[in-house]
């Protein structure tokens, strides 16, 4: 598996319903939502009367479910859906989730994963080693070999009992012909939310914005390290371990998730304003006009002009028809898309002092871009403000930078940075504005939120991935410090 691992991708989208009659075509809707979170690959088991059915395929959902026959062959009371963008294991077929396990003796089960697990690789060892036989290469699939490998005698003991054997980021969530499942890791890395249908079914999925568009309410998040049981007799919010310390991907307030949603109380949109107008108070410059980069960044610069008090403007417009840059897969095409999704408005730009708001730097590769585009356009100067603080170390909870290799901060100074990207001034977020920007009510490290991918300071023991981490920032140029030039 260890081969298969890419360095480039991301996160998934979940999404299940229990005990009502539109089950798939709700689920659908919901993936629909959530396709952001995951364009790699999409499928829907459904329970029907003839048991668990499923329907995946390669590409975005629209891709997949091309005949209302496919959505239709899935009606029943119950089902779960999935989006995929890939952590580990390839992008093929047999990876796609939900993986659908077939038992003769004890009835199927269905299983959705969003985050990636870092001891995957070891514990897949141990179990091939037992005779444990895999039908995916996905790091997703070692749950399952490891409820039936368990000694307890109920299913929801056995779920308890191999959750804590994983380490690592992940939402999860099961279906079998008597429930629906869903667990949280023991730092809740990734948003996974329950709520209720107008029928009085029961939904759980990976963002509140996914509940508002199928008209549930919602009712709780799954905290760390819980586990929620939804059957016939209703839903109960149990946990399989109470070692648990909140530490929510802040990418995904400042980047991932969409603005509509909530995570842990907190509304996207409104965090990533907090945050442009924290930006413009620690890194204020004199322009004439402050400009987002469409679409994650609007939120953080329209706060970083209500607080600079530079008047807002729309310098750059984004095509509606071409997929996130940051999760395409190779280098190539990211360039490519950033070119075909993103121009200047020349007249808004031309003879101005542009305060240039984007909310994360990766690569460099859309800084660069648009930097190009703006100058073409006639921008007088240009001031890079970026609402979090330099991306400095991989993530192995599910977010898509596995090397430090293609993180810019990681392998250059801000003022290299400032020049490489051709702008006259570039400054990020400090990581004590994120953390207060986002403001989660948490006693937790951080406020509550990870950090890592800033400071290097990783909420858990990073097992099979620790060696190799080691061994690239032993040869990395990293100022953690510093954050304007
Ligand atoms: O430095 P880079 O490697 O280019 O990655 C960073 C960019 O990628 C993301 O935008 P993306 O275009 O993926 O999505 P968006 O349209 O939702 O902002 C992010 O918002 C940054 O703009
Ligand atoms: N991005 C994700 O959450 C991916 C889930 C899982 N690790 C996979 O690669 O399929
Ligand atoms: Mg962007």
């Amino acid at each position: 598996m260890s081969d298969e691992i890419k360095g480039l991708n991301e996160e998934c989208g979940l999404f299940g319903v229990w005990d009502d009659d539109h089950a798939a075509d709700i689920t659908y809707l919901g993936l629909h939502i959530l396709q952001h979170r995951g364009q790699e690959g999409a499928g829907i088991v459904g329970l029907t009367d003839a048991g668990m059915v499923r329907h995946r395929g390669l590409g975005l959902l629209a891709e997949v479910f091309t005949k209302p026959q496919q959505l239709a062959s899935l009606r029943g009371r119950a089902a779960l859906g999935h989006v995929r963008y890939s952590t580990a294991g390839g992008r093929v077929l047999e990876n796609i989730q939900p993986l659908l396990f077939r038992f003769t003796t004890t009835g199927d089960v269905a299983l959705a994963h969003n985050g990636n697990l870092t001891n995957a690789r070891s514990l897949r060892a141990q179990l091939e080693e037992g005779g444990a036989i895999f039908q995916s290469s996905s790091d997703t699939e070692v749950l399952m070999h490891l409820i039936r490998r368990s000694h307890q005698t109920t299913f929801v003991a056995q779920l308890k009992d191999a959750l804590n054997q994983v380490h690592g980021g992940f939402a999860f969530m099961l279906l079998t012909e008597h429930g629906l499942y869903a667990a949280s890791d023991p730092n809740g890395f990734r948003p996974l939310v329950v709520g209720t249908l107008p029928d009085g079914g029961t939904v759980i999925c990976s963002e509140t914005a996914a509940l508002n568009a199928v008209g549930a309410t919602f009712v709780q998040d799954v905290a760390p390290g819980g586990l929620v049981i939804v059957d016939q007799s209703g839903v109960r919010f149990d946990h399989y371990t109470t070692h648990t310390q909140l530490a929510v991907c802040s990418m995904e307030y400042i980047y991932f998730a969409r603005p509509d949603s909530e995570i842990h109380g907190v509304n996207v949109h409104q965090a990533r304003v907090r945050m442009g107008r924290r930006l413009a108070q620690e890194q204020p410059v004199a322009a004439d006009i402050v400009c987002g980069v469409p679409n994650s960044s609007l939120s953080a610069a329209m706060g970083y002009a209500q607080e600079s008090g530079i008047p807002y403007e729309m310098g750059l417009v984004k095509s509606q028809y071409v997929a996130r840059t940051f999760i395409q897969p190779t280098q190539a095409l990211r360039e490519r898309s950033v070119r075909m999704k993103l121009s200047a408005i020349r007249p808004v730009v031309a003879g101005k002092r542009v305060v240039l708001v984007d909310d994360s730097l990766v690569r460099g590769t859309t800084a660069r871009q648009i930097v190009k585009l703006l100058r073409d356009a006639g921008a007088k100067s240009i001031h890079l403000r970026i609402s979090s603080p330099p991306l400095r170390f991989p993530c192995f909870y599910g977010i898509d930078i596995q090397s430090t290799h293609e993180l810019m901060a990681a392998n250059h100074s801000v003022a290299a940075m400032r020049t490489l990207l051709g702008v006259d001034s570039l400054a990020f977020l400090s990581v004590a504005g994120l953390e207060q920007s986002v403001n989660l009510t948490s006693t937790a490290p951080h406020h509550g939120l990870c950090v890592a991918y800033f400071t290097g300071e990783y909420p858990t023991p990073l097992d099979d991935y620790d060696a190799t981490l080691r061994s690239e920032l032993a040869q990395l140029y990293i100022n953690v410090g510093e954050v304007s030039a």
